[in-house]
């Protein structure tokens, strides 16, 4: 059998891009900083001591982290046997959002600039905003600015209750996320306004990647909870993926996660949703175990991102990738004669930096399977990498962009 699985651990960069600088993010280290503030013993809430990823490190993890930053991460075992053919990798797009690296992934880097709402307050443009009140025959709308998801439910949860004025916000990502309570607003009147959003941006021209919907159920501030109803709008990726490529062939390819939403359902013919990591990793496994021939499971752990990159949670953070690695053996029992499994990530949101933006690094491209000759795979130039090596896997034509690994 032929099945490619391929496992993005959501915003799990290994250190700084050689370009990070232009963003800000010079320095920044999602893996090595988590390693280091654990190996000080400066994130024992709720897990203890240093990073504990046995399974990760045979992967290749450890490796292909010295392959971005020259360094052994603190605590890590650098001598332990690797058994995975690993990589790090640079971005080619010009962003560092969940899109772009995903379409990288699948063979199709963002050449473009990506429109932006860059101003901190009153963020959208009048026009776009009494556009959105006509449409959707909104009482208002709060919000207009740049946030963190969870900390502007904290401020305006409560006044979208009493007055039924959805939230919008942005970030450094091409976005205009939408947040509303479930009950008092209303799940499905989001999921219009968002679809009312979606149009109105694309026809406007803003060039914006994603919308977001961000339900949220609560009763007051500080217990306000966002929920697994979560949706993303993106907009289609510029040419075939590598999915749509597979798919267009008579393959399979199954989404676990929001990687239908990211993708637009392009080259998608199957998703599966789950919230929270065991979730998805249940699902995971369940879809590996029935994945026909000529298929690709393709999940994205996106807790990594949300509920701990964002949040600077480094704790958090440390726990998800010890509970990873501790189910990573039920995921390789599932690879049999020829399948391959490729573990990656889309780019860094380094839980020790400044702000809540993700930040641009170099991801891990690990490697395993029967047919993996274990060993380094060097520094690779773009993500598309990945892309290239499942065109050739599944002798679909070659992407146009990216150097097979194998
Ligand atoms: O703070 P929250 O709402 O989680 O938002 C984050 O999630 C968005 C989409 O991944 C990013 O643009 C970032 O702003
Ligand atoms: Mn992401
Ligand atoms: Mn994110």
């Amino acid at each position: 059998m032929k099945r490619a699985f391929v496992m993005v651990l959501d915003s799990f960069g290994i250190g700084a891009s050689h370009d990070a600088e232009k963003f800000g993010d010079k320095g920044s280290d999602t893996f090595g900083h988590i390693a280091q503030a654990c190996a000080q013993g400066l994130a024992d809430q709720g897990r203890k001591g240093p990073l504990d990823l046995p399974n990760l490190t045979a992967l290749g993890l450890v490796k292909a982290a010295e392959l971005s930053t020259g360094k052994i991460a603190a605590g890590m075992d650098s001598d332990a046997e690797v058994i995975g053919a690993y990589a790090s990798a640079q971005e080619l797009s010009s962003g560092k959002d969940t899109p772009s690296g995903h379409w990288e992934i699948a063979g199709v880097p963002v050449l473009f600039d990506w429109g932006y709402f860059p101003e901190k307050e009153n963020s959208f443009p009048e026009s776009l905003l009494a556009l959105l009140v006509e449409k959707a025959q909104l009482p208002g709308y709060l919000g207009n600015c740049h946030s963190s998801g969870t900390v502007i439910l904290d401020a305006l949860g409560e006044e979208h209750m009493r007055s039924g004025k959805p939230i919008f916000y942005t970030s450094a990502d091409s976005v205009f996320q939408i947040a509303c309570h479930e009950e008092t607003f209303g799940l499905e009147r989001l999921y219009e306004l968002c679809e009312i959003t979606r149009k109105a941006l694309t026809e406007g021209g803003y060039n914006i990647g994603r919308v977001i919907a961000r339900p949220f159920v609560g009763d007051k501030a500080g217990h306000f909870e966002r929920t697994g109803n979560r949706h993303d709008l993106a907009v289609e990726p510029p040419s075939p993926t590598v999915l749509a490529k597979l798919k267009e062939a008579g393959g399979a390819v199954i989404s676990v996660g929001k990687i239908a939403d990211i993708y637009a359902e392009q080259g998608i013919t199957k998703k599966v949703k789950a919230t929270g990591l065991d979730a998805l990793f249940d699902a995971t496994i369940r879809e590996m175990q029935q994945a026909p021939n000529n298929s690709i499971v393709f999940t994205n752990f996106v807790d990594f991102d949300s509920s701990w990159g964002h949040r600077r949670d480094v704790a958090g953070y440390a726990g998800g990738l010890e509970l990873f690695d501790r189910r990573l053996p039920e995921l390789m029992a599932e690879v049999k004669e020829g399948d391959i499994l490729i573990l990656t990530a889309d780019h860094g949101c380094d839980p020790t930096w400044a702000g809540t933006d993700h930040t641009r690094e170099h991801i891990p491209v690990l490697l395993y399977g029967p047919s993996i000759k274990p060993g380094s795979l060097g520094q690779r130039e773009t993500f598309a990498d990945i892309g290239q090596t499942l065109a050739k896997y599944f002798e679909l034509a070659p992407m146009q962009y990216g150097k097979a690994l194998f």
